[in-house]
Parts: structure tokens; C-alpha cells; sequence
């Protein structure tokens, strides 16, 4: 746990920033994070620590179930009201609850009314959601900026579309659900599964709009991700990997090979890294053992318990 807080610390150092709250960015860390359900009887998260910093992208990854929802709901606020939580949550080194409009949370589903266009769904949002203060001409320039943020320009009189109607495809109703949650520029953004559904392409696209969002205006994204193609996963600079809602590995993604090559479980040549990452700590179908290094096979729960003792001594 204190070696994640030393890497951020170790990390500030090298990019030289000034520091999240000078520039109204917003960095969280987490501590010894658990979430339990049935009055204790169930944890789904087990000590976990991390942190998430202004202008990246942090990709929450692990097998079905493992906690990821449970991980982004804990860090918003939104835990069920059955589910306790104990550790720390610090909103910039401080114990403080996010002030509102700082935060926005896209949900895995798109609920968008499928008969507006793409200009009337942003449009109407910010009519609703934008206070009072803001001129309904400051609404309007602030809908038709995410529209474009988020590239949707040439699909503004489209209708959105659903099972009966041809609208957008599954990758532009992200992206309008994505506008609608930007509209009132948050500095923190929890994305669950914004990817999920679409092919690789959109996918990318996807990702580096919301990439090139997190940099220009230092928001600091926390986002669950299903399972990303290469082009994707090289688009995250951290990565928390769990299993089983414990950390396997938290770090930087360019880090990740060398962590698990370490621990004897190389990515095998022109395989995917992040498919074999979760292949490995993925105990659902545990048929078959693992190969470690050069020398004989481990069962996955012995995988996991290997990369989870491993990454809390490091
Ligand atoms: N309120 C709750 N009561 C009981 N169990 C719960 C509750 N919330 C979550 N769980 C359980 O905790 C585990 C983690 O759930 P969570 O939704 O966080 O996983 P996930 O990694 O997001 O899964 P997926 O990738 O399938 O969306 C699951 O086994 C889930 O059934």
C-alpha cells in the first residue's frame, strides 16, 4: 500500500507538475479501500490503494465480477446503501466529499430518448441540468462545443435511434451519452464501461476522444474497460488490474509486461498483453493450468496469490 503512495509521489517528481489542485485539476487516492455487503459477511473490495491523477486516463481492468463497478461507485460517492465502506478516499491529499457538479458518471447503459436528434438530446440536457445563471445562448454554445468535442458534428440531425428506428450506431450513442455527462465540464470523470458493445475501431475512437479531453482540459478520468484491443490498452498511462477485488497490479501500463514476465507469466509474442493479462487472473473457467516461465504449470488461484504477494512487496 505505502509503495503505490511512493510511486505517485515518485511520479509527481518526474512530470515536474505543479501540483492537481494549482491548476483545478482534481487527483483522488484511494487507501486500504474495502466494500463489504451483508452486514460484512461478503467484501468485494479488499484493501485496495491507488490514485488517479488530472489529464490521464486510469483503466480499471479484471475478470467479470471482480469489482470494477463496485471500485468507480465507491470512488463517486454511489455505493449502495447495503454495501459499508472503511479506508481512505482523499479528493487532492484532502478527506473531502467532491463538490457538486465537480464529478459526472457514465453508467454501462445509454439512456438516451431514441426519437430526438443528436442536437435536441445535448441541447435539452443542457437546458435541464446547466444552472439557472448560465444564458440559454452559454447552454447552447456549450452543447454545440461537446457535440464537436466529441466529434459528432456531421451526425447532429440524426436521430438517435433504437431497435425499431435507424439512428446512430452503438459507438455514436456512446459518444452523445459521454457529451451529455461533459456538458458541465467536470474535472473528475467515471466512465463504466464506455466501450463496452462496440468493435475495435469505434472503440478507439471512443477512447482517444476522451484522451485527448482528459489532456487539453486536465480532467482526470477514471474508466472500467472490458476488454481493450492493443491499440486501446497503449492509450491508458495506468492501469489497475484486479482480481477477485484485490490489486494484482497498479501501475503504469508500459510497466505491466515487465511485472508480469517477472512473476514467471510473459506475454507470449503476438498475443494481445492486455487479453493475456486478464487470461491469467481470470479463475471463472479454471480448467487448465498456466504455464510458468520454463518450468512446470500453477493452478489461477495460485496465479493470483503470486502476482498479489508480488505487487505488495514491491
Ligand atoms: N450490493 C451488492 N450486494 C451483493 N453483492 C454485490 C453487490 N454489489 C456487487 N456485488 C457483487 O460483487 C461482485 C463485484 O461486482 P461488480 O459489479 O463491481 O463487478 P464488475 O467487475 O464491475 O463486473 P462486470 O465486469 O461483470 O460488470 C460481484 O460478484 C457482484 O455480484
Amino acid at each position: 500500500m505505502e509503495a503505490v503512495v511512493a510511486r505517485k509521489e515518485e511520479h509527481d517528481d518526474d512530470d515536474d507538475e505543479l501540483g492537481a489542485a494549482a491548476d483545478g485539476g482534481v487527483s483522488v487516492t484511494w487507501k486500504d479501500l474495502y466494500v463489504t455487503v451483508g452486514g460484512g459477511r461478503l467484501t468485494i473490495l479488499e484493501g485496495l490503494t491507488g490514485y488517479a491523477e488530472p489529464g490521464e486516463v486510469l483503466a480499471i481492468m479484471g475478470p467479470s465480477g471482480c469489482g470494477k463497478s463496485t471500485l468507480l461507485d465507491a470512488l463517486a460517492g454511489r455505493l449502495s446503501s447495503t454495501a459499508q465502506q472503511s479506508g481512505d478516499i482523499l479528493i487532492n491529499g484532502r478527506k473531502e466529499s467532491l463538490a457538486y457538479g465537480t464529478s459526472a458518471y457514465l453508467t454501462q447503459d445509454d439512456t438516451l430518448m431514441t426519437t430526438l436528434t443528436v442536437k435536441e438530446a445535448v441541447y435539452y440536457s443542457a437546458q435541464l441540468q446547466l444552472p439557472d445563471s448560465i444564458s440559454i445562448a452559454e447552454k447552447k454554445k456549450r452543447a454545440e462545443m461537446v457535440i464537436k468535442e466529441m466529434g459528432l458534428q456531421d451526425s447532429l440531425n440524426t436521430r438517435i435511434g433504437g431497435w425499431a428506428v435507424k439512428g446512430l450506431s452503438g459507438g455514436q450513442k456512446r459518444r452523445v451519452s459521454i457529451c451529455i455527462e461533459m456538458l458541465r465540464r467536470p474535472k473528475l470523470l467515471f466512465l463504466d464501461e464506455p466501450t463496452s458493445g462496440l468493435d475495435s475501431a469505434a472503440s478507439y475512437h471512443v477512447m482517444s476522444r476522451i484522451l485527448k479531453l482528459a489532456r487539453n482540459d486536465r480532467i482526470t478520468v477514471v474508466a472500467s474497460v472490458h476488454q481493450p484491443s492493443s491499440e486501446v490498452f497503449q492509450l491508458f498511462r495506468n492501469l489497475c488490474l484486479l482480481s477477485s477485488g484485490r490489486t494484482v497490479y497498479f501501475g503504469r501500463v508500459a510497466s505491466t509486461e515487465q511485472f508480469f514476465t517477472s512473476n514467471g507469466f510473459p506475454c507470449p509474442t503476438l498475443r494481445n498483453p492486455s487479453d493475456h493479462y486478464l487470461q491469467t487472473i481470470n479463475k471463472d473457467f479454471d480448467q487448465e493450468d498456466i504455464e510458468q516461465g520454463h518450468g512446470g504449470s500453477v493452478r489461477t488461484e495460485e496465479v493470483i496469490s503470486i502476482l498479489v504477494s508480488s505487487y505488495n512487496h514491491v
